[in-house]
Parts: structure tokens; sequence; C-alpha cells
């Protein structure tokens, strides 16, 4: 049989948890897979140990000052690794050429315009930057539509979904049997808390998710089940649906994925060991298959498969959400933005766990006019809910 041609790989944000991820894949894979870029924030020594041990032809920093203290330890290591620095650099390697495949693994809004740049450039997207979608979902799949990119869902419940249903879906779900989707949802390290100890709860509890390692402001996202209000929202533009036909089950196990239901009664299923590696192999070598590193599912171990409702009074985050998505326009926008200001303000021990939502909140309820139907309008909801945050904030 003969091998395909060896593709050329970006990892946007490849020194977090999913770009961490996506390096042991493709390091597992030498005959397919080739890095082109790698690009990190600040973490400038891990960007350096990933480019020794990868060989880039280029690496990303955020400020020129990191990118000069790359490039001098690269040339004393003597590769020949291109470093540069900037959000238009981002969107350079994302868009380059000779590139096949984008990993959009940054966290954020941040991750908006370099996942699009790879979209606009036709380029397989592997999507694991689901704040891309929630601030501009319409605009997003309609430049997927125009340039005829290939974009592959990372996050493990859209892989799931992706696996489950058949294999043309765009365009409605409706007219191939399928009547729901069912995202299910670990319920996060709080599930079983309190609503007392849910308001005292500090950021290292937080992280612990009780199944997945992830970098922290996912992990947040998961303890107030913001996680799983965007997961909602990703669905909707994802596989074109309305977020009345997607359940959300709290599944604490994170063995099943989530699912879909057809409308003859069958719901399929996908089922793995909670390990983006799984997500991440699926997307890079779609439609094949090909060695992850993760052990198959020993069904025995687990012994069993609970299922639950979400409780929206403890976890108020993903009523936010499914609201914004349902009101439309800025909303979703205004919310992710409020959202990451929030998280952020809670991890550095500025706010209380239960004030992110009563600042996602008061954001969504402030009077805002502007649309979302250029990227410029989005970002103009996204600086505006930001700043109404972080005043929020300061005043608290
Ligand atoms: N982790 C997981 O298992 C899953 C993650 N996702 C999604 O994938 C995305 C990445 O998550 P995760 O890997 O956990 O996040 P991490 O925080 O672990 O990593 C984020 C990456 O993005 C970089 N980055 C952060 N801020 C910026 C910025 N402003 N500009 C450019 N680069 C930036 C970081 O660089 P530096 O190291 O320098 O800070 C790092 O490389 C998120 O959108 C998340 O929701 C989805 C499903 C599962
Ligand atoms: C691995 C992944 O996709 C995360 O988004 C995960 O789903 C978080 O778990 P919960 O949000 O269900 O707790
Ligand atoms: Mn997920």
């Amino acid at each position: 049989m003969s091998q395909p041609p060896i593709q050329q790989i970006t990892v946007l944000g490849s020194t977090g948890s999913i770009g961490i991820s996506t390096l042991d894949v493709i390091a597992r894979h030498p005959d397919r897979y080739r890095v082109y870029a790698l690009t990190a924030h600040t973490s400038k020594e891990a960007l350096l140990d990933q480019c020794l041990a990868h060989r880039p032809r280029v690496a990303v920093l955020d400020q020129e000052t990191d990118a000069l203290w790359l490039r001098q330890a690269l040339d004393d290591a003597g590769q020949a690794t291109e470093v540069l620095a900037g959000g238009e650099a981002l969107c350079q390697v994302a868009r380059e050429a000779s590139v096949d495949t984008v990993m959009a693994a940054i966290v954020g809004a941040a991750g908006l315009l370099p996942a699009l740049a790879a979209v606009q450039a036709g380029k397989r997207v592997l999507l694991a930057n689901k704040e891309a979608l929630v601030l501009s979902g319409a605009l997003f799949m309609q430049a997927v539509e125009r340039s005829g990119a290939t974009l592959l869902p990372i996050d493990s419940e859209h892989n799931a979904i992706y696996q489950c249903l058949p294999k043309e879906h765009r365009g409605g779900l409706g007219k191939y049997g399928v009547k729901q989707l069912l995202l299910t949802a670990s319920g996060g390290p709080f599930r079983t808390w309190s609503a007392a100890d849910i308001a005292s709860a500090t950021p290292d509890q937080a992280c612990a998710h009780p199944n997945w390692s992830m970098g922290r402001k996912i992990s947040v996202d998961s303890a107030t089940l913001m996680n799983k209000g965007l997961e909602l929202i990703e669905a909707c533009w994802l596989f074109d649906t309305t977020p009345e036909q997607i359940q959300v089950v709290v599944h604490p196990q994170s063995v099943i994925h989530s699912m879909a239901a057809y409308v003859d009664g069958s719901v399929i299923a996908q089922l793995g060991n909670p390990d983006m590696r799984t997500p991440i192999a699926y997307g890079l070598a779609w439609p094949e298959r090909i060695e992850a590193g993760v052990e198959t599912l020993d069904l025995f171990q687990i012994a069993r498969l609970d299922f639950e409702t979400a409780d929206e009074v403890r976890f108020p985050c993903l009523r936010l959400a499914r609201e914004s998505i349902q009101k439309g326009g800025a909303a979703p926008a205004i919310l992710n933005a409020a959202n990451e200001i929030a998280v952020a303000a809670f991890l550095e021990e500025t706010i209380a766990f239960n004030a992110i939502a009563e600042i996602v909140a008061h954001v969504l309820s402030l009077p805002y006019d502007g649309d979302a139907d250029s990227i410029e309008n989005v970002l103009a909801a996204d600086q505006w809910a930001r700043e109404q945050a972080a005043q929020f904030v300061e005043q608290r």
C-alpha cells in the first residue's frame, strides 16, 4: 500500500494541554506528520524544549523580547527555526501555503483570528478552541463554506457527535433522521457539593477535574458548567441545530463522550477513556484511524455508567449560555468575554467562585446595541464586555 504524503502541521497553542497531546500523537507518526510551526503566548522555555524535540520551521511567541530570547537559545543550540512575535505571526503560520493542517488550541477569544485565518486559507482545521465558535459561529461557519476548509471538531463531545453522525450532516440534522444530540457533561469537581461549599471553592479545587487533565481556564469552566454552555453553543454551529435539539446529560464517568439520538429510537454513542489524544488522532488522520497511545476502554473496570440532569440552580452558567444563544446576535460573544474576565479574576483570587456567574449575568443584562455581523463587530462586542466585566470586578 502506498504511504500518504507527509502532512505539515501548525500547532497553535502548542505549550498547552491540547498542544502537548497533539505533539505526542504527531511524534508517534513521523512517517505521516511533520511540525511546521509551534506557538505559545509567554512559555518560552517550554517552547524552546518543543522546538528542540520537533524541529519546526517557525516558532511564535507574543512578545518580541521573548522571541529574541528564543532566537538566541535556538541559535546557541545550532537550530535554524525562525522565531516570530505577535498576533499577525499567528495568522501567518496558520495560513502558510505549505501547511496542510492547523491545530487551533489557543485558549479563549485570542484564538479566533488565527483559527479563522486557517479556515480562510482552506486548511484542515482541528478546532479545539471552542471560544472561536461561541464568539463568531455564523461568520466562522460561513468562512468554512466559502473556503472549502475541512473543519474537524476536537472538543471531545463534538468529536464524539461527529463520529455518531452520518458523513454529510451539514444543512440540518432532520433530513438524516437525527432527532436530538445528547451532550454529556462530567458535572465537574463540584457536582456533589452543596451550594454553600461551592461558594467558598478555591481555584485549585475548581481546577481538580475528576476525569480530565486540562488547562486552568477550561477547568474552571467545567466547574461552573460554563464549559457545557459554551459547548452547547459550539454544537449548534458545528451541527446546524437549535439549542432545543441538544440535551445536556450529566455523566460523571466521562466514558460516553456524547450521543446522537435518531427518529427510529437508535441512540449512537462514542465511548473511550478520557484522553484527548483520541479526538486529536481522529482529527489528524480522518477519515483514516491511527494509533493514539490510548488504552482500549476496559468496561469491566468501569463497571457502571450513571446519568443525571444538570442542576442549573447551583450552576447558573449553563442557563446563561443557553439564553445567550437563544437571544443570538452579540450575546454569546458578550457571555464569553465576561466569562474570560471573571475566570481570570477567580484564578487570581480577586473574586469568589459564585461571582463568575454573577459577573456574566450582570454584563449580559446591560444594554448593548452592536451587531455580530462582521468580525470587527464581534471583536467590538468582546472588547465592550471585557470592559464592563472588569469594571464590575473592580467595584466588588
Ligand atoms: N484541555 C483540554 O482537554 C480541552 C481543551 N479544549 C479547548 O482547547 C483550547 C486550549 O485548551 P488548553 O490546552 O486546556 O489550554 P491551556 O491553557 O493548557 O493552553 C493554552 C495555549 O494557548 C496559548 N495562549 C494562551 N493565551 C494566548 C494568547 N493570548 N495568545 C496566543 N496564545 C495564547 C498558551 O501559551 P502559554 O503556554 O505561553 O500560556 C498555550 O499554548 C481551549 O479553547 C479549550 O476550551 C477543548 C476540549 C478539551
Ligand atoms: C475533554 C473535554 O472535551 C472537556 O471539554 C471536557 O468535556 C470537560 O468536562 P466537563 O465540562 O464535561 O466537566
Ligand atoms: Mn469538551
